[in-house]
């Protein structure tokens, strides 16, 4: 709050000016009329005076109220915007994967602009409203209070009609909000697949499911509109009762001699500054229940849980292997392990491949190692060693403790220890840590902005030079170069204006740029045509050269260079060696691989240097090794 005191504080002082402004004007009426009757006029130039300061500083007070509430409510959102998206980048990568991400962008413009429009256009009004009944009812009690009683008779049943009307609001606005969430996650799935909904002809069926959703919003919609459309009526009774009855019975006390001329003026005058806050009341109200609802959804992402915050920058140790699993299982929430004990090392410089049927849990190997799931954090933020959940073997049981979860909650749950660069993964800061990894995903995601922006993502701050050398490495500059605009060519939202085997080489610069000490790839399975699987090929090779990388292997060049290959099924560790150990035992690599190569495996060296022409081939069968 402190930031925007100072405007919040200008805009509650103003607009009580405005109020004290207005009450005032109401008094020097009455005098004027007073004065008038009683043959003591004050002289036009004073009177015109008067009005005129008066007038001028009511205006500058509502210009000061309008202006502080626009920059505070401005500024505020501006704020919460920004704690909210650093909050996402620090929230778990499974709290986050539980939300569609529609959902969440309808929460920071949808819900964030009902916030901010409440402070804009009605927060005021909680300090002016208030004031300025109070400053109005003490003055008509004065001049005549049994005008005040009659004409405010019929008060507690408006009050009562509207309190009734406007209970349900909070609900209604909070159900409006959800379903406009939920037609948002639907248009942004519809739009982000259009290619693949054409080319299945679902374009029907998913403009169907939007069309389902918008009428659940317009339906909604029209619930709460029909309520402020009955609050409305009740609103315009309240404004209208007492001056139908103040005339009828203030004309009375006039005859009666019980109230002058000028006083029934001002009455009137000053019936309107109070029916002004009962009139709003009901709206203000509806509206704070409104802000209510957005607010709590805000809320609920600021409540996501945080990954952990490590202990700081860490030394990093050399001595030893940069990667170490030692008996890791795994389990994402469920009943059971999607990895049971794993352990494996990889050294400097050398090559691990993970090979296994699909599900088997290679991916998720790699998604561990970047800290994205079952760190639990404590109190302070840092991350609550695995083993110290564990019953004194050192090992937890994954499943168990997932069942366990928070709060009823089933979330994923890691035992065993994960190692990077000498470090437990618990101490690591996850932002720091995956400064130290390279990932190179199956899906490579490119941003909608210009080529050398892509690449450049790897290494903030980078210099023009470094991007041209990591994209040359990476096969990428020929391409690119014959794009549009070259480097400054922007890409369609993921790159869709790319082919695959040319987002992937991207990809892989944007890896070899950032140069991180280990890194993790997960070669794609989708096959290329011939000439391009050959040029993402040459540039894995080259980013594998000389590093120390992890692999989820799909083509058999892959596999035969690593220096490890892990062999997993149902996540476990079945078989470790080299690709030529591994063919002598008669285990599951040589059953995948006599079932995917039999005619022409026997020789392997041919296979190597059979060239391009026989890639897309191999890499098609390695998929199914895979
Ligand atoms: N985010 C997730 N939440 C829950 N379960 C998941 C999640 N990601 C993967 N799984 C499950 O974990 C298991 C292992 O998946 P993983 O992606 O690691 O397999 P993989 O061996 O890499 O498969 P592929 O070769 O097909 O990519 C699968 O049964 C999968 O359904």
């Amino acid at each position: 709050m402190k930031p925007y005191a100072l405007w919040i504080l200008l805009s509650i002082v103003a607009s009580l000016v405005v109020a004290a402004i207005d009450i005032w004007l109401g008094l020097f009426i009455e005098e004027l009329v007073e004065d008038a009757t009683g043959g003591l006029a004050i002289s036009m130039e004073d009177t015109f005076s008067l009005l005129a300061v008066l007038t001028v500083a009511g205006a500058a007070a509502s210009y000061a109220t309008k202006y502080a509430l626009t920059r505070f409510s401005a500024s505020a959102l501006r704020d919460i915007r920004r704690d909210l998206v650093s909050h996402l980048e620090r929230a778990e990568v499974s709290a986050l994967e539980s939300r569609h991400s529609g959902d969440l962008v309808s929460r920071l413009t949808n819900d964030a602009m009902v916030i901010q429009n409440f402070f804009k256009m009605h927060f005021a009004n909680l300090f002016y409203m208030p004031v300025v009944f109070v400053s109005a009812l003490t003055v008509l009690l004065l001049t005549n209070w049994k005008l005040v009683v009659f004409s405010l008779l019929l008060l507690p049943v408006a009050i009562l009609i509207t309190s009734v009307l406007i209970f349900p609001m909070n609900k209604m606005s909070e159900q409006l909000q959800k379903h406009l969430g939920s037609a948002n996650a639907i248009a942004q799935d519809t739009l982000g697949g259009i290619p693949m909904l054409k080319a299945f002809n679902m374009f029907r069926a998913m403009s169907g499911k939007y069309r389902a959703a918008m009428g659940l919003v317009l339906k909604t919609s029209l619930q709460v509109e029909k309520r402020r459309a009955l609050i409305a009526p009740v609103s315009l009774l309240l404004l209208s009762s007492p001056i139908i009855f103040s005339v009828t019975y203030g004309g009375y006390l006039i005859r009666e001699g019980e109230l002058t001329a000028g006083g029934m003026i001002l009455f009137l005058y000053l019936l309107n500054f109070l029916m002004q806050p009962l009139s709003m009341a009901p709206i203000l109200s509806a509206q704070v229940q409104e802000v209510k609802g957005a607010a709590k959804r805000l809320f609920e992402i600021l409540e996501l849980p945080l990954e952990p915050s490590g202990r700081g920058e860490l030394a990093l140790r050399n001595e030893g292997p940069p990667l170490v699993l030692d008996g890791v299982s795994f389990s994402y929430g469920g009943t059971s392990n999607v990895l049971s004990d794993i352990s494996f090392e990889l050294p400097h410089r050398q090559t691990v491949a993970l090979v296994g049927p699909s599900g088997s849990g290679k991916s998720t190997i790699l998604k561990l190692i970047c800290g994205f799931y079952g760190m639990e954090v404590n109190a302070d933020g840092t991350a609550v060693m695995p083993n110290a959940a564990s019953d004194g073997s050192g090992q937890a049981d994954a499943s168990a403790a997932a069942d366990e979860g928070n709060a009823g909650e089933a979330r994923p749950r890691l035992s065993g220890t994960i190692r990077v660069l000498g470090h437990p993964l618990a101490e690591w800061d996850p932002l720091s840590l995956r400064d130290r990894l390279s990932l190179v995903s199956q899906d490579t995601y490119l941003f909608p902005v210009s080529v050398a922006d892509n690449i450049g993502y790897g290494r903030p701050g980078a210099s023009r030079e470094q991007v041209l050398e990591a994209a040359r490495a990476a096969g990428a500059h020929e391409f690119i170069m014959e794009l549009p605009d070259g480097y400054e060519t922007l890409l369609g939202e993921r790159g869709a204006r790319l082919s695959g085997g040319q987002r992937q080489r991207i990809a892989i610069a944007r890896a070899m740029l950032k140069r991180a000490p280990i890194l993790l790839l997960d070669e794609a399975t989708s096959a290329l045509d011939t000439q391009s699987e050959a040029l993402v090929q040459e540039a894995l090779e080259r980013i594998m050269q000389d590093s120390t990388v992890l692999v989820v292997a799909h083509r058999l060049s892959t596999i035969k260079d690593a220096d490890l290959v892990l062999v997993l099924q149902d996540g476990e560790i079945v078989e470790r060696g080299t690709h030529d150990g591994l063919l002598e035992r008669n285990g599951l690599y040589k059953k995948l691989y006599l079932k995917q190569f039999a005619p022409g495996a026997a020789d392997d060296k041919e296979t190597a240097e059979r060239g391009p022409q026989h890639v897309r081939r191999e890499t098609a069968l390695e998929t199914q090794l895979g």
